[in-house]
Formats: C-alpha cells, sequence, structure tokens
C-alpha cells in the first residue's frame, strides 16, 4: 500500500491497515490477554491513603454538592490553554484514589495512549486515551479536594449501590436518610438513560462537557470520556433498571477502552519529549489550539 507523507492522510492509511486485517476498535484488545488482573483494583487491601480517600467521596457527594456543581461549571472560563499545556501543568497531581500507580499523571495519560497505539486502533481512540484525565484539572480550579475531583463515579440522586467499592463508607453520607434519594429509583424513572442520570461529579463529566463543545472526537470517544470511571455500571453492571438501549453503544465504546487505562499502569516507562511530535500531529487533529477549560 502506498504511504502518503501528509500526517492525516497517514493515519487513515493506518486505520485501514487495520480494517483489511479485520480488526475494528472495539475487538478485544490483545493487550488485555496479557495482563494479571488480579493485581490490580484491590480496595479491600489497599492502604489507608486510598481506604480514607474513599470514605470522604463516599460521605460528601451529596444530591445537592452535585447540583451545585453543575450550575458553577457553566458560570465562567477557569483558564485557557492548549491539550499539551494542559498535560504539564496536571503533572503536580499525585492522585490519592488510585491502589494502582504512583506515577505522574502525564506518564499515565502517555502510557494509556501508547497501549492503545501499539495495539493498532484509530487515531481517535489514541487521543482519547492521551486526554481521558485531564478533567482532573479541576483540582488546580479550586476543587474541595481531590473527593470532588478523581476516584471511580455512582449515580447520586438514588440508592448507592453495593457494586461501588467500599460501600460500607456511605453510612456517613446524608442522602441515605432522605425519602426520595434512598430508593432504589430516586427521582428517576425506570430505564430514563444515562443522559437523564446524575453521575458524582469529578474528572469525567467536567472533561466531558468541555470537549463536547470543543472537539471533534467522536461520540464514543466522548462516551469513553465520561463513564471511563463508572466500574459499578461499566465492570460491575450495576444501574441496569436506569440504562437503556442507547446506553448499550457507549459501554462498548468504555469496555473497549478500560483496559489500555488500567492495566497500562504496569508498562515501562514513557519518554515525554520523545513522543510529543507524534501526539501534537493528532492534538491538531482534533481539538482547537486553545482550550477553554
Ligand atoms: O483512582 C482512579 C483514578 O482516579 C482514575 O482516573 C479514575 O478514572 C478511576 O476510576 C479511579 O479508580
Ligand atoms: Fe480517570
Ligand atoms: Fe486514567
Amino acid at each position: 500500500m502506498h504511504m502518503p507523507d501528509d500526517f492525516d492522510a497517514v493515519s487513515d492509511a493506518v486505520d485501514e491497515v487495520n480494517i483489511m486485517k479485520g480488526k475494528g476498535w472495539d475487538d478485544t484488545s490483545e493487550f488485555d490477554k496479557q495482563k494479571d488482573k488480579a493485581q490490580f483494583r484491590q480496595y479491600e487491601e489497599a492502604c489507608d491513603r486510598v481506604k480514607q480517600f474513599y470514605k470522604e467521596q463516599h460521605e460528601k457527594q451529596t444530591m445537592e454538592f452535585n447540583i451545585r456543581m453543575r450550575v458553577n461549571m457553566r458560570k465562567n472560563v477557569r483558564a485557557r490553554m492548549g491539550i499539551w499545556e494542559a498535560m504539564e501543568k496536571l503533572n503536580t497531581l499525585v492522585d490519592e484514589s488510585d491502589p494502582d500507580t504512583d506515577l505522574s499523571q502525564i506518564e499515565h495519560l502517555l502510557q494509556t495512549a501508547e497501549a492503545i497505539r501499539r495495539d493498532g486502533k484509530p487515531d481517535w481512540m489514541q487521543v482519547t486515551g492521551l486526554v481521558h484525565d485531564l478533567g482532573k484539572l479541576l483540582y488546580l480550579f479550586g476543587s474541595e479536594g481531590q473527593w470532588d475531583v478523581v476516584g471511580d463515579t455512582f449515580v447520586v440522586g438514588c440508592a448507592f449501590s453495593d457494586k461501588i467499592v467500599l460501600p460500607e463508607t456511605f453510612a456517613g453520607n446524608p442522602d441515605i436518610n432522605d425519602a426520595v434519594y434512598s430508593t432504589e429509583y430516586g427521582v428517576y424513572q425506570p430505564h430514563c438513560g444515562l443522559d437523564n442520570v446524575m453521575l458524582s461529579w469529578g474528572h469525567d463529566e467536567y472533561l466531558y462537557h468541555i470537549l463536547k463543545e470543543q472537539s471533534s472526537l467522536p461520540e464514543e470517544g466522548l462516551a469513553m470520556i465520561r463513564y471511563h470511571s463508572f466500574y459499578p455500571w461499566h465492570r460491575e453492571g450495576a444501574y441496569t433498571h436506569l440504562t437503556n438501549a442507547s446506553d448499550e453503544k457507549a459501554l462498548a465504546a468504555v469496555r473497549a477502552f478500560n483496559p489500555y487505562d488500567l492495566y497500562s499502569k504496569s508498562d515501562d516507562k514513557v519518554d515525554p519529549v520523545a513522543l510529543r511530535p507524534y501526539y501534537e500531529g493528532l492534538i491538531r487533529k482534533y481539538f482547537n489550539e486553545v482550550i477553554e477549560w
């Protein structure tokens, strides 16, 4: 096959080769098969830092807090900067919710993207991997702590699922005593769809709203961002009483993405300087030069 030299054409040609090989972006990944999954996400055995994190998150993510955050989100622009600059800014954050890595955020983002690239997945999925945790910038924009930025997500406004990690820590959340929020359906209608459900506030929801307006990522890429921390749903199968048929596509996308996010944490080190030119090319293709954060 003739390989053109302009950037977009090369990445289109790579997609074409993968299609010829019969590999779709949502195929069960080769990468996934090589990992010992039992090493990851062991919350019961996690260190105190992680357990403390979840106790605080589970006590403070109330319906009232979540409504307030959605209103605030629309009020102002917190910063103006490009994607790579945002990755560098985020690098000072060490995620207290994560039992599996002490790596910096830029390393995690590049490891995720590189694992996707190595498996021959399309460029939009690679760049989704590259940016998927940039919502953690919230931490630098006056969040109340880490509990409202990182960690797994879950539905608020109805009973907390026992499929959420460390579920006993919800005992201190005032919503468990609310006459409506404590019921199975809470404020929701059966099978209303995830679009109509409030997920606990944090980096997923924030970044989804920013990039829905300011990128040309496909729907599947946006779903990967919005739901990647929603383990009770995409891994544990909770909340089927709220989802509907239109969530199926999103679920397939998030499941295809998850192994790269989670299991790349044990991969070899990456070199941001060497990788930057390649990813700047993808960034130009999918994002405005300056993003309003
Ligand atoms: O600790 C991690 C981390 O904060 C991730 O960015 C998030 O997506 C995961 O769901 C969470 O378990
Ligand atoms: Fe994340
Ligand atoms: Fe991540």
